[in-house]
């Protein structure tokens, strides 16, 4: 569904990625992990044309997309929740949610994708004509992702989706992540802990200092010393 090479991107004289590659599969959770400054969240707005790579290509179901618009990308079918949120906090949850389904005519399907959105989190409906603002830091990244779910996604990217959050809330933004992928939803998640990962992983990058230093499937990384060895940049042996 996505394919990243040998993408190289930056602030200037600053490159915070230098040839990144990178594959997404249809209905798979692939996860990039990485200490702060590792180029995480710049991978995330590289893919989805908020920042234009220097080199490099990145392909959408089979197409060039890279230099492509984020608005046009949207309405391909790529969603971003960048770290934060950023929802709208002076506007009600159904407003926050109508927001999300903007981009859509099919508004018979709207209205089905609503209610599927408010059963995933039931929350959302008690507090569906409530300011957005006022919920918690776990309300407001379920908001976020149910959200981005009505613009219809092929792929869902999420910069950093436990931030801040308790590890109770975790486990239920976690488990929501794992029902919408069981409807078949692929997501590249970025995180900087490896904590939670396994949880959910299909496959797992780790990202330092703008390269990839160590990739796999959940399966090949059941040993979590090699993915600690990546992510603190010292040899497996030594872990
Ligand atoms: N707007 C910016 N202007 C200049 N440099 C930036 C900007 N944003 C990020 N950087 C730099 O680019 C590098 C990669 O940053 P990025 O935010 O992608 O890392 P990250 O892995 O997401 O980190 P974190 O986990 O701390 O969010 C860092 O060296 C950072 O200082």
């Amino acid at each position: 569904m996505l394919e990243v090479k040998q993408m190289v991107a930056g602030y200037g004289r600053l490159t915070a990625l230098k040839g990144v590659d990178i594959t997404v599969k249809e209905g798979e959770v692939v996860f990039v992990v990485g200490p702060n400054g590792a180029g995480k969240s710049t991978l995330l707005k590289t893919i989805s044309g908020l920042m234009t790579p220097t080199a490099g290509e990145i392909r959408f179901q089979g197409d060039r997309i890279d230099g492509r618009g984020p608005e046009t990308l949207c309405r391909r079918g790529l969603a971003l929740i960048p770290e934060g949120r950023h929802i709208f906090k002076t506007l009600t949850v159904q407003e926050n949610l109508q927001v999300g389904a903007m981009i859509r005519k099919d508004s018979a399907d709207v209205r089905s994708d609503m209610e599927m959105v408010l059963d995933t989190f039931p929350i959302l409906r008690e507090r569906f004509k409530g300011v957005a603002g006022y919920l918690s830091g776990g309300e407001q990244q379920q908001l976020a992702i149910a959200r981005s779910i009505l613009q219809r996604p092929a792929l869902l990217m999420i910069d950093e989706p436990s931030l801040g959050l308790a590890p109770l809330v975790i486990d239920q933004v976690y488990d929501s992540l794992r029902k919408l992928n069981e409807t078949g939803l692929t997501l590249l998640i970025v995180e900087q802990s490896t904590g939670r990962v396994m949880e959910l992983a299909s496959r797992i990058y780790v990202l330092r200092n703008g390269k990839v230093v160590l990739e796999g499937d959940r399966e090949e990384l059941t040993d979590t010393s090699a993915l600690d060895a990546a992510y603190f940049g010292f040899s497996s042996d030594a872990a």
